[in-house]
Formats: C-alpha cells, sequence, structure tokens
C-alpha cells in the first residue's frame, strides 16, 4: 500500500516483517479518544471480539504514498521484480508462540499483475461505507468494503452490520486469485472473501480479532494486499481477552500477567502483491489492525479470504 517511488520500486529491502522495538509505542488507547470522536468511531470497531485503539504512533517509519507512483520509470522495477526461473518468492514463517502463526510472501503475485488487480477491484468492486454500531454509537466505517461469499452459508455480521454477499461469479479476478492461494496453500479451502479499500491515511481498522464463531476455533485468514503499503500490526490479547486458559495452554496466573513484551507484539509492512497468512489461535489469542498513517496517502485495497464452518 505504501507507494511513494522509492516504495513502489519494491526495492528487496527488508521483507517488511520487524518487531516492534518499543512496547511502549503500542498503545491501548483510551476509549476516551474514541469518545470524543464520536462520528468517526476514530480507534474503535468491534468485529469479532474486543477492540482498542491506536494512537497511531507505533512507528516512526514514513509510509509515503501516491498513487500515480505507477507512472515511474519501470527499469527498477523491472530489475527487481522478475524473477529467474529459479526464484519461488520467499516465505517467512512467524511463529507468535502457543499455537499461533504468520506466513508471509512477500512477493506473492507478480508486480504488474497485482496492477491490474487493483484497478480491476477499485473500479468493478461495489464498494460501500457502512455505518457500523460500536460501543452502542453509530458511525462511519472508516473504510469501504464488500464481502463476497459461497451460497447457502451462515451469514457475516460485525459490529451491528451484516454485508450483503456477493457472488464469486460477479468477479472472475478473484477466483485466478484465490487459485493463486490454493497453490502457495495446498489443502487450504476458503468460501467467503471480506474486502476493504482504504482511501487514504485516514483510513484504517482499528484493533480486532476475526473471532467470530463462523469461522470455528482456529481461523486460517489469507490477505491479500495491493496498493498502498500500509503497517499491519499484532498485539497479544491481555489475558482476559483471550480464551487460551480455556484449552489449559495459558500456565499459571501468575504468569500469564506479565507485563507485555516485544513477544507481545508484531508489526509487518504489507507491500503491494503480497500474501500474509493468519494460522492456529491467532484470532483467539491476538488483535490486529492497520492503524492511520499520515504518509500513507494512496489508496490501498485489501482482501481476506476465509472459511465458514
Ligand atoms: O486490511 C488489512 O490488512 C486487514 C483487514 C482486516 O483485518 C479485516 O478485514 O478483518
Ligand atoms: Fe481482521
Amino acid at each position: 500500500m505504501n507507494s511513494t517511488a522509492a516504495n513502489r520500486s519494491n526495492q528487496p529491502s527488508s521483507d517488511g516483517i520487524s518487531e516492534v522495538l518499543n512496547s511502549g509505542q503500542i498503545t491501548t488507547n483510551d476509549e476516551a479518544e474514541s469518545l470524543h470522536k464520536k462520528n468517526n468511531c476514530s480507534g474503535y470497531e468491534l468485529t469479532g471480539s474486543d477492540t482498542f485503539s491506536d494512537n497511531g504512533s507505533l512507528n516512526k517509519k514514513r509510509l509515503h504514498c501516491h498513487q500515480d507512483q505507477r507512472r515511474m520509470s519501470l527499469t527498477s522495477i523491472v530489475a527487481v521484480e522478475t524473477p529467474s526461473s529459479t526464484d519461488a518468492p520467499t516465505r517467512r514463517t512467524i511463529d507468535l508462540g502457543h499455537g499461533s502463526d504468520l506466513i508471509y510472501i512477500q512477493r506473492f503475485l507478480p508486480f504488474q499483475q497485482s496492477w491490474s488487480f487493483f484497478d480491476f477491484l477499485d473500479k468493478h468492486i461495489p464498494w460501500t461505507r457502512p455505518t457500523i454500531r460500536v460501543f452502542g454509537r453509530s458511525c462511519l466505517q472508516p473504510r469501504d468494503t464488500c464481502y463476497v461469499a459461497s451460497s447457502g452459508l451462515t451469514s457475516l455480521v460485525y459490529s451491528g452490520y451484516q454485508p450483503n454477499a456477493y457472488s464469486w461469479d460477479d468477479f472472475p479476478p478473484l477466483k485466478e486469485i484465490l487459485d493463486a492461494i490454493y497453490k502457495a496453500l495446498p489443502g487450504s479451502r476458503f468460501n467467503s472473501l471480506l474486502l476493504n479499500r482504504y482511501k487514504g491515511a485516514s483510513d484504517y481498522v482499528a484493533w480486532h480479532a476475526d473471532d467470530e464463531k463462523i469461522y470455528g476455533p482456529t481461523p486460517e485468514i489469507a490477505s491479500v494486499s495491493f496498493g498502498c503499503e500500509r503497517d499491519f500490526v499484532l498485539k497479544k490479547k491481555k489475558h482476559e481477552e483471550s480464551s487460551q486458559e480455556k484449552t489449559g495452554d495459558g500456565g499459571p496466573a501468575k504468569k500469564r500477567l506479565k507485563r507485555s513484551s516485544r513477544e507481545d507484539q508484531q508489526s509487518l509492512t504489507l507491500k503491494h502483491g503480497s500474501l500474509l497468512v493468519m494460522r492456529g489461535y491467532t484470532q483467539r489469542d491476538w488483535l490486529h489492525s492497520v492503524p492511520k498513517r499520515a504518509k500513507a496517502e494512496g489508496t490501498r485495497i485489501n482482501l481476506t479470504f476465509r472459511l465458514v464452518l
């Protein structure tokens, strides 16, 4: 999503994965902030279980984004994006502990093809910005959304909002993306897709877990990102927010009350054409968010493929 000239050039720098170095930088900010900003749901959104607000100060990293960046010379892009025949996209696994893990593939889809997907989705998806309910208040969801699902599934409801389920047949490129995911994740199955469009720096998704019952106890969620890169931040739920103890692996109470540490937080920069997979108990034990980022001016589109049981 992040797309300055530098970013859009997809330089083979880091893989976008970095632990948050200063635990103080992720704040479970005050409900007060949200209550000030009643109409824009700032910082809060109730999806699965619990939510917290974010003060946007997680990382001092600059995330410039300009939509016209793709007009830059393609020379450097091609130089780093053209894989040799033996190059498989690098896959990183991040063990979050206690049966939760992530897979991140930065160059999951080819760069130019990813822009074609972006353009199709931006133009043809029937985006809507619904009014949702957060802590009893109605407010505008801080990003556009759309939902696609196989027929006959239990409806998705989050934050008091039940999206209309569109058919896969209406958007053939989505099937191409899903096929690519199946190649990367043999044995996985997905039958629904939540699409999000972040139209600029102040669009975001607040702290939440996708732990709705319809996904079962250990959902696998495959998340594909296009356009402006944005930070994706995870933090471990506080003990009472997680149901880890229900399976008996929460350890003794004293241990469970330990202060948050570096291992309780992760931050990734989700690049254009990347795939992130959340697996195991990630939804039960962790929250995730895409915070506002002042420099992330471009549009980002994110697709999260899920399996409704
Ligand atoms: O935009 C993203 O990367 C995440 C979106 C998300 O968490 C969700 O739709 O549940
Ligand atoms: Fe989510």
